[in-house]
C-alpha cells in the first residue's frame, strides 16, 4: 500500500491508516491527512507500529482503532510467558552489529530465523568502523562476518556518525526494521538519514522525562513515499518460542539443502542415525558454531526455557 492511497474520507466511515508509533496501548495512526492518537476498540489487543488499520475519529486529533487489516509480515519475539510484537509488514531486517560493544552473533542468528520464517530479507551492517584502529581488529571482526556473506547476506560497513548515506541505495521501496542490541548505534543511523527522527526522540524522552535520550518505543520514520524506517528499542533477549522445530532449522539457511535428506522423515538433526546434517557438519561442509546454535535453540523452545541471549 503506498501513501497516497491511505485514507477513506466519508462521513462516518473508518479512516485507513498506518500505526507509526506504539507506545503501549496508545498509537499514532497517520492517515492520508493527520495523525491521530489512539486507542483499541475493546480488549482488542496486538496492535503493533507498521500495521494497518480501520480507524475512527472520536474528539479532536483522537481515534479508535477498529480494525487490524491482515499483514505480510510479523516481526516478534516470544519468551516463555510473554509475546513480544515488534513490527508489522516489515519488508527488511537491518540487524545492527558494532566494534563496541561486542558482537553478539546468537542475537543476530535469532532475529535471522524470525525473517526467514516471515519472508523478511535481511541486511547485517557492522556500524562504528571509525573505531576498528589497527589492521589485526579489523580482520577479527570482518572474518567473522564473511561467514554471513557467504550464506548470502548483504553486509556494509559503517560508521554512522561518518558515512551513514551508505545505506540509502538499501533502503528504496523497503520499510525496514533496524534491530540490535542497545548502543550499537540505530538511533545514531536513523537520524543521520532522517534528521527529524532525532527530534522525535528527544521529545519523546523529554515527555517520558526519562533523561536519556535512547528509544523506548517502536516508531516508523519516512524516508521518501515508497521507504521508510522503523526504529526499535535494544534488546539482550530474543525468545523464540514462537517456532516450532521445522520452522527452526528452517530458519537456517545452508541448512536447507540437507534438510530432507535425513535417513528419518522427523528426524532432528541431534543424534539420529543417517542424519544428513550431521553428517555434513563432521565433513566441514556446515558451520559447526550455527549447529552448536541450532541444538541450543531447539532445547531452549522444547523445554520452554527463557530466552538466553
Ligand atoms: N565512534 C562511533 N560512535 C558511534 C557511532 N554510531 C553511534 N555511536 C555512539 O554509540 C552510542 C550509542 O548510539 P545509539 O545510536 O544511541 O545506539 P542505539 O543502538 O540506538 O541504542 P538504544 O537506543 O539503547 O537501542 C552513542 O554514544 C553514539 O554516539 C559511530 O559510527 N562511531
Ligand atoms: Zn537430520
Amino acid at each position: 500500500m503506498r501513501a497516497r492511497d491511505i485514507g477513506v474520507n466519508k462521513a462516518g466511515s473508518p479512516l485507513l491508516g498506518r500505526v507509526v508509533a506504539a507506545y503501549g496501548r496508545h498509537f499514532e495512526v497517520e492517515t492520508a491527512h493527520t495523525i491521530y492518537s489512539c486507542v483499541v476498540r475493546g480488549k482488542k489487543k496486538g496492535v503493533v507500529c507498521g500495521d494497518w488499520v480501520e480507524m475512527l475519529p472520536t474528539t479532536d486529533g483522537q481515534g479508535i482503532i477498529e480494525t487490524i487489516l491482515s499483514r505480510s509480515s510479523l516481526f516478534y519475539r516470544s519468551e516463555l510467558f510473554r509475546e513480544k510484537l515488534i513490527a508489522a509488514n516489515v519488508t527488511q531486517l537491518i540487524f545492527v552489529l558494532a566494534v563496541v560493544p561486542t558482537c553478539n552473533f546468537e542475537l543476530l542468528d535469532r532475529c535471522l530465523i524470525v525473517a526467514e520464517n516471515q519472508g523478511i530479507k535481511s541486511l547485517i551492517i557492522l556500524n562504528k568502523i571509525d573505531l576498528i584502529g589497527k589492521d589485526v581488529q579489523r580482520q577479527v571482526v570482518a572474518q567473522s562476518l564473511v561467514f554471513y556473506r557467504e550464506l548470502g547476506y548483504p553486509v556494509l560497513e559503517i560508521s554512522a556518525e561518518a558515512n551513514a548515506q551508505l545505506l540509502v541505495p538499501f533502503l528504496g521501496g523497503q520499510i525496514s526494521l533496524l534491530a540490535g542490541q542497545s548502543g550499537v548505534g540505530k538511533s545514531t543511523l536513523l537520524n543521520a538519514l532522517i534528521p527529524v527522527a532525532q527530534q522525535a526522540t528527544a521529545e519523546i524522552s523529554d515527555a517520558l522525562d526519562s533523561g536519556r535520550h535512547t528509544t523506548t518505543h517502536v516508531r516508523l520514520f519516512h524516508l521518501d513515499t515508497n521507504s521508510s524506517i522503523i526504529d526499535s528499542p535494544g534488546f539482550q533477549e530474543f525468545g523464540l518460542q514462537q517456532l516450532d522445530e521445522e520452522s527452526l532449522a528452517w530458519g537456517f539457511v545452508e541448512f536447507r539443502p540437507f534438510l530432507k535428506q535425513c535417513k528419518f522423515r522427523n528426524c532432528r538433526h541431534v543424534s539420529e542415525p543417517g542424519c544428513r546434517l550431521l553428517q555434513a557438519a563432521q565433513e566441514g561442509i556446515l558451520n559447526s558454531r550455527r549447529l552448536a546454535c541450532y541444538h541450543k535453540l531447539m532445547k531452549c523452545i522444547k523445554e520452554s526455557l527463557p530466552g538466553g541471549r
